[in-house]
């Protein structure tokens, strides 16, 4: 059984169909960076695998659980599956700690002192360990998002979603953010990560799926995907992007 295993999904929103009949399944300890043009569904597809869009047909299973079905208890599954976006969504008047601590404490009921040393090591793992009492508005927007995944960590999920977590930061602090997402790959994180970013795809995508007008298009090991395109859709992509 794969990690994650969506079946036949499809959405609309109205008379737009935005996903259509797509079939995917990712084992434990893969990485799959979803590319494709905007438009093309890509945020959709992650927003459905943990249950933060309804499908209108088809199935998603994490870990052998069904996404869309009214007997599975959302919240619970949603502790397994961590999500984070391109706004990194931190609680300003929170610090950094509390900002992580406050969903184990309260969804997992951790002690105050065992929430903390969580954090301790998590923000350690994003390389921000002495930045457990300051506050968003006291880091750059790099570090901001690497707490984000951070808190994220501090759930101890099974599967990270990835949604475009780099687009809205300069350029300079992207490459940081990136070298997180490495080292958590590295660590053996199942990952699904909708990305701009083709050189860290290249490198760290253990496969590419490639979305075009709500479909799966083409798809395969990335380093082979990247350089050798099938579908003039893809290349013309690709010739997009890189230049
Ligand atoms: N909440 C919504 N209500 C209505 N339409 C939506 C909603 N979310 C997305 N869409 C539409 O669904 C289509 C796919 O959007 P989606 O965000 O999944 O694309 P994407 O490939 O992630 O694009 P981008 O790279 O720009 O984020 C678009 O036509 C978009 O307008």
């Amino acid at each position: 059984m794969s990690l994650v295993e969506i079946h036949d999904v499809s959405k609309s929103y109205g008379a737009n169909q935005v996903l259509k009949a797509v079939s995917l399944d990712i084992e434990k300890g893969e990485v799959v960076a979803v590319i494709g043009r905007s438009g093309s569904g890509k945020s959709t597809l992650l927003r459905c695998v943990n249950g933060l869009e309804p499908v209108q047909a088809g199935t998603i299973r994490i870990d052998g659980v069904k996404v869309n079905d009214p007997a599975t208890d959302l919240r619970k599954l949603r502790q397994e599956v961590g999500i984070v976006f391109q706004q990194f969504n931190l609680f300003p008047h929170l610090s950094v700690s509390d900002n992580i601590t406050l969903a184990p404490r309260v969804v997992k009921k951790q002690r105050p002192d065992e929430a903390r040393e969580v954090a301790r090591e998590v923000l350690a793992r994003v390389g921000l360990e002495d930045k457990l009492d300051a506050y968003p508005a006291q880091l750059s927007g790099g570090q901001q998002q690497r707490v984000a995944i951070a808190r994220s960590l501090a759930m101890r999920p099974k599967l990270m979603l990835f949604d475009e977590v780099t687009s809205a930061l300069d350029p300079e602090l992207t490459g940081e953010v990136l070298k997180v997402l490495e080292s958590v790959a590295q660590e053996g994180m199942t990952m699904m990560l909708v990305t701009h970013e083709m050189g860290f795809a290249r490198r760290f995508g253990s496969r590419v799926v490639f979305m075009h007008e709500g479909r799966i298009h083409e798809e395969g090991q990335a380093a082979a995907v990247l350089a050798a395109p099938k579908t003039p859709e893809l290349t013309t992509f690709l010739s997009a992007v890189l230049h």
